[in-house]
């Protein structure tokens, strides 16, 4: 019997804990709401085929039948459901959501990470220019001011550079892919036997650095500059210059890093990506991308979408609690039903005593350490 049991990787939240995720919730949709973006919910249950476009590794569902057979999932993406969306229905572009809910990944057992993530994000439809990308930002690093995040440190990265590079070299398809997955897995003995045949190249300066090609921005760019030029690199680095630069002036106070060792956050992403994070933990505070083909997985028009998501979690975990107060607790007769609720309405934290008798009224308000307002007394 497991009727006291949670599955794992789930948790109850009580009290202080759970409101204080509310009001961090409504502020974030307050926000959003101020920009202009309107609200989309979708379900928690859809057909699995939503979700192909995630990375099977990482965004493992949940998986169900319904009555009919067909494999259901409990949604481990919010972007994804958003796509499909926009997809059957016929949405004027461009278009700004924002939503807030849960999703569901199955990680490995013993992780220590939760399978229930709550989320609120946003994503902007029909807009192809940075601009998108900088009010996602904006929104994002808004936010976290808002919630008194200090010192954040936001990591770009690009979904595109890797393959650019790859392409670049002239190797075999297969060869190409082992060296990538060298680079993504860090395993530097595989990555350095691929490299050796460049090492004299043009490339060779650079290949060398590339497994450490993250950090400082200024010095990845440094690294960069030792590539031969590119012409397909160009915009990607103009984007994440530009980018940092809009950052630096819009947050002079949060860090900008780069990252171009990586495999794209997401497998849906063709350009810009970014994360927040604080040092005080791992878990990041915001991801989100540019994903331009997305949409076309699920209708035959190319548009272009870029959004990103808080981790609610993770701006709960940073919020100092408020320590619980006791509630002022008022102790009525029946009869005085009326009187008790007005009661109620003036009395800043109070609550409804709901036993019978003034004794255990008393009681009560002893063992938590509560006023009593007691309104039988007012009666003649
Ligand atoms: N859905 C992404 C975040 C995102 C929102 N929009 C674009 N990206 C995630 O969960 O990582």
């Amino acid at each position: 019997m497991k009727n006291k049991n949670l599955p794992s990787g789930t948790r109850d939240e009580l009290g202080v804990q759970a409101e204080v995720k509310e009001s961090i919730e409504n502020k974030l949709f307050k926000n959003f709401r101020n920009r202009g973006f309107r609200k989309l919910t979708t379900p928690v249950l859809e057909y699995s085929d939503v979700f192909q476009p995630l990375n099977a590794d990482n965004y493992r569902p949940y998986q169900l039948l319904d009555d009919q057979g067909e494999p259901l999932v409990l949604r481990p993406d919010l972007t994804l459901p958003v796509a499909r969306v926009m997809a059957t229905t016929g949405v004027d572009l461009p278009v700004k959501w924002y939503y807030g809910g849960d999703v569901f990944r199955v990680k490995k057992q013993l992780s220590g990470s939760y399978n229930q993530l709550t989320q609120a994000g946003i994503e902007i439809v029909g807009y192809r220019g940075l601009k998108a990308d900088w009010e996602c930002l904006d929104v994002a690093l808004s936010g976290c001011r808002e919630m008194a995040i200090k010192n954040v440190t936001v990591e770009l990265s690009h979904a595109k550079f890797v393959a650019v590079v790859v392409d670049q070299l002239g190797l075999p398809e297969a060869t190409g892919d082992s060296l990538k997955q060298a680079l993504f897995n860090k395993d530097l003995s595989k990555f350095d036997s691929l490299i050796a045949p460049l090492k004299q190249s043009d490339f060779g300066d650079f290949l060398q650095e590339w497994p450490w090609l993250f950090g400082d921005f200024d010095q990845v760019m440094e690294v960069v500059d030792r590539l031969p030029e590119i012409p397909a690199l160009q915009p990607i680095i103009s984007d994440l210059q530009s980018t940092a630069q809009f950052i630096n002036e819009m947050y002079p106070d949060d860090t900008v890093t780069v990252d171009l060792s990586i495999p794209s956050p997401q497998q849906y992403y063709t350009g810009m990506a970014f994360r927040g994070f604080t040092e005080q933990s791992a878990d990041y505070l915001f991801s989100g991308g540019r994903y331009d083909d997305l949409l076309t997985n699920f209708q035959k028009v190319k548009t272009s979408a870029v959004g990103v998501a808080f981790d609610v979690d993770s701006l709960v975990e940073r919020t100092a609690l408020p320590a619980d107060t006791p509630q002022s607790l008022i102790f009525f007769n029946d009869d005085q039903w009326e009187a008790a609720v007005e009661t109620l309405a003036k009395t800043p934290n109070s609550t409804l005593c709901l036993t019978n008798d003034r004794e255990a009224a008393k009681r009560l308000a002893a063992s938590n350490g509560s006023q009593l307002i007691d309104l039988t007394k007012q009666v003649k």
